[in-house]
């Protein structure tokens, strides 16, 4: 039998979890991510009139959030490759009336979008699930205006020596378990455990912004590092 690759694997996860997604991400990160995302808008300061992109937005609250803070004369921009997950957005856009988000289909790692287009492109608990990091935080790059921001959300590493086990040990068996109960979806919960074991820690993760040609990079750890951020700027290009 032919292997998955790991775009089609993580396509299949999330085209099957869809219905499940939100009531998981409540439970399997005991409501903290509401909190991490609060504060990463907060570290933003998103202006009135802005043009935000954001990536893998599966069920679409952040690029919500976003169309909130951009308001009328801005613009929100979701994008994902699961049409699945992007139907759970688009109802929450009608439902909420919002005229200025739109939600469309499409890969993070070949970004639709012309250079220069956007204030802020986000990308929250996507990047360890695409085939190539480097190459999407580049996509984001190409398509902010320089002086634009590229936002990362996602979880990480842990680096207290207490803490770590009992991460490591709640991710590889506890968070499935919740999967099969609640969720009914054991193999796609081993997943997520799959993807975090491997993803880069925090000094790595902002080794790659700056191979991405981002600079003044911050760095924001949250919940003894289970999660982080990071927000890089891309250069203005200086006038020869
Ligand atoms: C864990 S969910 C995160 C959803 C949302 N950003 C959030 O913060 O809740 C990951 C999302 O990334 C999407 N995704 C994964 N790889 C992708 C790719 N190569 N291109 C576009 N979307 C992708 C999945 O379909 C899924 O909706």
């Amino acid at each position: 039998m032919q292997q998955q690759t790991k775009e089609e694997r993580v396509h299949h996860v999330f085209e099957n979890i869809y219905n499940r997604y939100d009531k998981m991400n409540s439970i399997i990160s005991f409501q903290q991510h509401r909190l991490w995302r609060k504060d990463v808008m907060k570290r933003m300061d998103v202006s009135s009139g802005d043009h935000t992109l954001d990536i893998c937005c599966g069920t679409g609250d952040w690029t919500i959030a976003q169309a909130e803070a951009v308001g009328t004369d801005g613009k929100a921009v979701g994008l994902d490759f699961s049409i699945n997950m992007l139907s759970v957005a688009v109802k929450k856009k009608m439902a909420m009336q919002l005229k200025q988000v739109e939600f469309e289909h499409g890969n993070a790692m070949h970004l639709p979008y012309e250079n220069d287009q956007f204030d802020y492109a986000t990308i929250g608990f996507g990047l360890r699930n695409v085939p190539d990091y480097l190459q999407v935080l580049k996509e984001m790059q190409r398509v902010v205006k320089p002086g634009g921001k590229v936002v990362c959300l996602e979880t990480s590493q842990p680096t207290n020596q207490f803490f770590k086990p009992i991460y490591y040990f709640y991710f590889k068996n506890i968070m499935p378990f919740f999967g099969r109960i609640f969720a009914r979806s054991y193999k796609e919960y081993s997943w997520l455990h799959e993807s975090a074991k491997d993803f880069p820690g925090k000094e790595q993760l902002a080794c790659l912004f700056k191979e991405a040609g981002l600079t003044n990079i911050q760095v924001k750890s949250y919940s003894g590092g289970a999660a982080a951020m990071h927000m890089g700027e891309k250069q203005y290009v200086e006038d020869e």
